[in-house]
């Protein structure tokens, strides 16, 4: 609780958690003077961390969160400020995202988050999932996913706000959103950003049946881009990075903002009815109880 609350402390001194401006949205967010002087080459919280080679001017960022990365609202908060930080740091140009922990990438939104909540607590968090969408999304930064391990729903979206996917070939691990396996829909913007990125007829099938692809499959379809084997992962991802940092930089900012910002401005004026939504569904006894079942079939499968 104590972390929450610092936390929150900190956001509210970024303005995180509050509606965007239209220049922050597709600009570099405007620096607060306090955030900007916290700025160091390499900053480590607990759950996420990040090494910054101010020579390359690219940032890594780890997930660290055990056992699967899971988004919970601590984990997003975390993970929106620390994006925040890179973002107004103008020596910052890319950032690559990856997991500290073996064989998950993320396993997407914490469904303990969504189960056996109160309206107050589901609201507050879904506020918290858009802003991870919304920063990410509209990043100035060229952004690369290394997705090194199981990236199902939440996870395969932050994978899909990026602008370049590189995912381990091990058949264990899977991708996708697969949100109706657990009884719960898809929202419109986490459509938007995968029909963007594979189609319509794929996402409308994908999203139907829950799919979850294995890399190969994954490539397949064009929900990553490249698939390589697990040492490969960093080297991999660093030419990629250095292949879209040698565009120049207000050229390829302003593409990715006119290919982006239809899909940023629909779920942004639908922001606060897509809470109410969101908030209505998942308290739903029908919906709780799909979760429950989720969840038992997690541990049984586990046992
Ligand atoms: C109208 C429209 C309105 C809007 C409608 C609502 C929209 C909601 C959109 C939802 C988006 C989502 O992301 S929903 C989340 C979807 N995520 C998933 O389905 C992933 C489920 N997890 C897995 O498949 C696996 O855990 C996987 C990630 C592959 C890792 O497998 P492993 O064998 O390594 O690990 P496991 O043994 O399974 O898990 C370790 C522990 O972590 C827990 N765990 C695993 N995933 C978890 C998760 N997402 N949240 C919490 N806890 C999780 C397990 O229960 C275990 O707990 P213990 O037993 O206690 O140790």
């Amino acid at each position: 609780m104590a972390l929450r609350a610092a936390l929150r402390t900190k956001c509210a001194l970024s303005g995180f958690l509050s509606q965007p401006s239209s220049s922050s949205r597709h600009g570099r967010v405007c620096a607060s003077t306090v955030l900007a002087a916290q700025q160091r080459s390499n900053s480590t919280s607990s759950k996420i961390s990040v090494d910054f080679d101010q020579s390359t001017g690219v940032a890594v960022m780890h997930m660290k969160s055990p056992p699967v990365n899971s988004l919970s609202l601590d984990f997003l908060t975390e993970f929106c400020i620390s994006l925040e930080k890179l973002e107004m740091d103008k020596s910052c140009r890319g950032l690559i995202i990856t997991s500290s922990l073996p064989k998950v990438f993320s396993a997407g939104l914490d469904i303990l988050e969504m189960y056996g909540k109160s309206p107050e607590s589901c609201g507050e968090f879904w506020k918290a999932v858009q802003e991870m969408w919304l920063k990410l999304y509209s990043s100035n930064m060229v952004t690369v996913a290394a997705i090194n391990g199981s990236s199902p729903a939440g996870g395969c979206l932050m994978s899909l706000t990026c602008d370049y996917r590189i995912m381990v070939d091990n058949p264990r691990y899977s991708i996708g959103l697969n949100e109706t396996q657990l009884g719960i829909v898809a929202p419109f913007w986490f459509k938007d950003t995968m029909a963007n990125t594979v189609g319509h007829r794929i996402t409308e099938m994908a999203l139907a049946l829950g799919m979850l692809y294995s890399p190969a499959e994954a490539l397949k379809i064009g929900l990553v881009d490249q698939i390589v084997p697990e040492e490969k992962l960093m080297s991999t991802a660093e030419q990629a990075m250095a292949k879209w940092l040698a565009i120049p930089a207000h050229a390829r900012q302003l593409t990715k903002s006119m290919m982006r910002k239809p899909t940023v401005d629909r779920m942004t004026s639908k922001r606060e009815a897509d809470v109410q939504n969101f908030v209505s569904f998942i308290t739903k006894d029908a919906i709780q109880n799909s979760l429950r079942v989720y969840l038992e079939m997690l541990k049984k499968r586990k046992a």
